[in-house]
């Protein structure tokens, strides 16, 4: 996605892969700064950190932290070692541990000596794949989108709300999301965005205000509890949402939050879609709530904030009483009973077993 005019991906190769560049998401919307992650653990800390956050992005990453550890130690134990150290930085986005198993298998038949070179050519595809699969579902999220503006009066706003971030900043570029606004806006649809902060990391006050700015899409920063006012007052005219994980009955595993708003869509009778990538999809569970694990993140991100100060500063502030516990679960699954559609690079499918069947039928058990 362009910044400022420049192209730019999330994520890129260095030093013939010994190393990867990244934008530090956490210095976001206030500095727009890079870094340089050159071992095994600074990718490994770039996860559980989150200076690179995004089921997709994740995924990308860790494939990137087999390559650089490929480039120190391509040996057996160097292999088991990094896909070890990287599997256990973040335990819910599937995309994490769909890039490791994917860049063991490439690796793991091959000599050492030809493991790093392999690992560099196997995380490029992984970070090309991610940007064509983002580019397909905003183009099946355009017909969607389409659909809805045809139901109102030429010109008249399209209303969408989002949670999170689930833009180009969450993947390598375009987004999954957000990806079928950029199509929308760029095709001169006359869309606005109300964007959830999201709380307690801000992704969306953050990360997803900074994106469309920068992409000069309207938007309205709102606090996650007004999302039901807005569309009990026919402000909404849909919902659409990244997944971190989303099983084969159609659940979907997202940033805390997506289930309340699902809920509040639902009683007001306002399309949910979710965005959903291929690899997100985990074929081995079926039951969201049952199956999929919930990441515990520290209270810290609920008690405190980063931001710039009326003076300039960029500080953290403290905004709960000292002694008092925070608890921060950073996920929630949304059933699929709630889910309007899910938009994939393969086209629009209910969220259901069958609805995947049809378009991955490569992945689903024999009848
Ligand atoms: C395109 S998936 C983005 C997905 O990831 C976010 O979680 P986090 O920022 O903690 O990595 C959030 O759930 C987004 O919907």
């Amino acid at each position: 996605m362009r910044v400022n005019g420049t192209a730019w991906r999330t994520i890129w190769p260095l030093d013939d892969g010994r190393a990867v560049g990244i934008i530090d998401q956490t210095r976001l919307p206030h500095a727009f700064e890079t870094l340089v992650l050159s071992s095994l653990d600074e990718v490994a800390h770039a996860i559980s950190a989150m200076l690179v956050r995004g089921a997709p992005l994740i995924g990308a990453t860790a494939a990137w932290g087999m390559a650089v550890a490929m480039a120190h130690d391509a040996s057996d134990a160097g292999l088991d070692h990094a896909y070890q150290v990287l599997v256990s930085t973040r335990p819910t986005a599937i995309n994490l541990r769909w890039a490791l198993d994917d860049m063991k298998a490439h690796l793991a038949p091959l000599p050492a000596a030809e493991r790093a070179q392999a690992a560099r050519a196997r995380a490029a595809q992984v970070c090309d794949e991610d940007v064509a699969l983002n580019e397909a579902i905003g183009t099946h999220g355009l017909g969607i989108i389409r659909q809805i503006a045809a139901g109102k009066a030429a010109g008249e706003r399209i209303n969408i709300l989002t949670h999170c971030n689930a833009g180009w900043l969450a993947t390598v570029d375009w987004g999954t999301a957000l990806a079928p606004i950029y199509k929308a806006h760029d095709a001169g649809l006359p869309i606005h965005v109300w964007v959830d902060e999201t709380r307690p990391r801000n992704q969306g006050a953050s990360l997803t205000a900074w994106e469309l700015n920068s992409h000069g899409v309207p938007h309205t920063v709102i606090v996650d509890n007004a999302g039901g006012h807005y569309m009990q007052h026919g402000q909404v005219d849909m919902v659409i949402v990244g997944t971190d994980r989303t099983t084969a009955q159609g659940d979907v595993c997202n940033k805390i939050g997506t289930y309340l708003k699902a809920l509040a869509a639902k009683d007001n009778g306002v399309p949910f879609y979710v965005a959903l990538p291929g690899p997100t999809i985990d074929w081995t569970v079926n039951d969201g709530v049952a199956e999929i694990p919930i990441e515990e993140r520290s209270g810290a991100e609920v008690t405190r904030l980063w931001g710039r100060t009326d003076e300039g500063a960029l500080a953290w502030v403290t905004v709960t009483p000292e002694g008092s516990p925070a608890a921060n679960p950073a996920f929630d699954v949304t059933p699929a009973r709630l889910i309007t559609g899910l938009i994939t690079e393969r086209g629009v499918c209910p969220a259901s077993a069958q609805g995947l069947a049809g378009l991955y039928p490569e992945n689903t058990p024999a009848a």
